[in-house]
């Protein structure tokens, strides 16, 4: 794989250079929670643009449809990474139409743009390879060089991920550099005992990784959105909580390899529960009960881990000598479901290990909460990326870097 170290030496004035980034901050309306992510691509941007490139940055944000929509654009991260470069930055309106064109012809040696959320285009994420390869055609005419920097999607077989980089020569920036660096060594000469903590909203996603995890961790803890699904397979009532119905014989078979192979999968002994999704604007007070994890009311909605689990996890991250762990355990963003969340987090600066946090949402809930990033051995910017790369897989956006 060559690096932008390579290319900067090459030599970048006057070339533009497309930036693959990973700009899926969380949002509160249009105000960025946490620009973990924005940050951990400066390295790449700032070298990029004093070496005088003309950079074209793109990136996708949360799930639009295929379309264009608002809620999801792009623009406050293009004035957030703005600031944070101490320069202008341009904004096109779209991703390869009139605007991009515009917008990139427009840049002098040395300044960056970004264009409009790859997503508002359906041959991003489109399964079909010819729709997604006239998308990256199309990509590919606003720039002479590629740079793959988004972690956090390189799992994702995407046009800007997967196809472009074929269409152009390529480089891997200094995140994705820095990311598989730390991550190879879980996978090298992992210590034991390894310890894996699951949570968070994505569960299709995640419940897929545990099959695969199973032969590598000694202990996995189940927590956030996709522990309802495990109580579920347990046979136990999960009320109005998250589920991934389809993936519940899964998750049984998941249990009894546990067992037979002498793997600690560890699931919630209790929950916070409440009637209603909280306000997440508002922020009010909701009240929540805490209920055995067999005892989830029909109407109610699990929505954190309960105190006992906070304590169970804790002891079984006590005397880790490696950690990762994805996903927060409970609609942190609502102070009534924090405090799972919180305790992970604890737990893991306590232990002895190498701690690894991954996550677009994970590592914002570390920081938000108000946890020091220095407490952790890696705060990563991919959630499925690492726990995938993790598993051994090969990630399309990192294949498709190699010469
Ligand atoms: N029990 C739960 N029910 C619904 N959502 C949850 C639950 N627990 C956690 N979440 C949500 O999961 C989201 C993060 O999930 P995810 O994107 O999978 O994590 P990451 O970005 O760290 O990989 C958070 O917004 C959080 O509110
Ligand atoms: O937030 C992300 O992943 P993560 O939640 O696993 O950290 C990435 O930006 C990928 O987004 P996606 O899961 O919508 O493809």
């Amino acid at each position: 794989m060559k690096t932008i170290d390579e290319l900067l030496s090459e030599g970048v004035a006057g070339k533009r250079v497309f930036v693959r980034a990973d700009l899926n901050v969380p949002l509160d309306g249009t105000a960025i929670t946490d620009d973990g992510r924005i940050r951990a691509v400066l390295p790449t941007v700032r070298a990029l643009a004093e070496a005088g490139a003309r950079v074209v940055v793109a990136s996708h944000l949360g799930r639009p449809k295929g379309a264009p929509d608002p809620a999801f654009s792009l623009a406050p991260a293009a004035t957030r990474l703005g600031e944070l470069l101490g320069a202008d930055v341009a904004f096109a309106t779209d991703t390869v139409g009139e605007s991009a064109g515009a917008t990139v012809a427009g840049l002098a040696d040395g300044q960056v743009a970004v264009i409009e959320n790859l997503r508002f285009n359906a041959g991003e994420t489109s399964k079909d390879d010819a729709e997604r390869g006239e998308f990256a055609d199309r990509l590919a005419a606003l720039a002479d060089v590629y740079v793959g920097d988004g972690f956090g999607a390189v799992h994702r077989k995407h046009a800007s991920v997967y196809d472009l980089p074929a269409r152009l020569p390529h480089y891997a920036g200094h995140l994705i550099a820095t990311e598989v660096g730390v991550l190879k060594k879980l996978t090298d000469e992992v210590q034991r005992p390894y310890v894996v903590a699951l949570g968070g909203a994505k569960v299709s996603d995640k419940l897929a990784v545990i099959d695969e995890l199973l032969g590598k961790a000694d202990r996995i803890l189940i927590g956030g959105g996709m522990a309802y699904t495990f109580l579920k397979a347990q046979g136990h009532e999960v009320g109005a909580s998250l589920l991934q119905e389809d993936q519940i014989p899964a998750v049984r078979e998941y249990l009894e390899r546990a067992e037979k192979n002498g793997v600690e999968l560890v699931v919630p002994v209790d929950t916070l529960v409440t009637a209603e999704f909280p306000d997440m604007r508002a922020k009010a007070p909701t009240n929540p009960t805490n209920v055995a994890a067999d005892a989830v009311p029909a109407d109610h909605m699990g929505l954190d881990i309960g105190p006992r689990t906070r304590k169970l996890y804790a002891s079984k991250l006590a005397d880790a000598a490696t950690v990762f762990w994805n996903g927060p355990m409970g609609v942190f963003e609502h102070p009534d479901y924090a405090e799972g969340t919180k305790a992970v987090a604890q737990a893991l600066i306590d232990s002895p290990g190498f701690t690894v946090v991954g996550g677009g949402d994970s590592a914002a809930a570390v920081r938000t909460l108000g946890f020091d990033e220095q407490a952790f051995g890696h705060i990563s910017t991919g959630g499925g990326a690492s726990l995938e790369y993790l598993e051994g897989k090969t990630l399309p956006g990192l294949a498709a870097l190699e010469d």
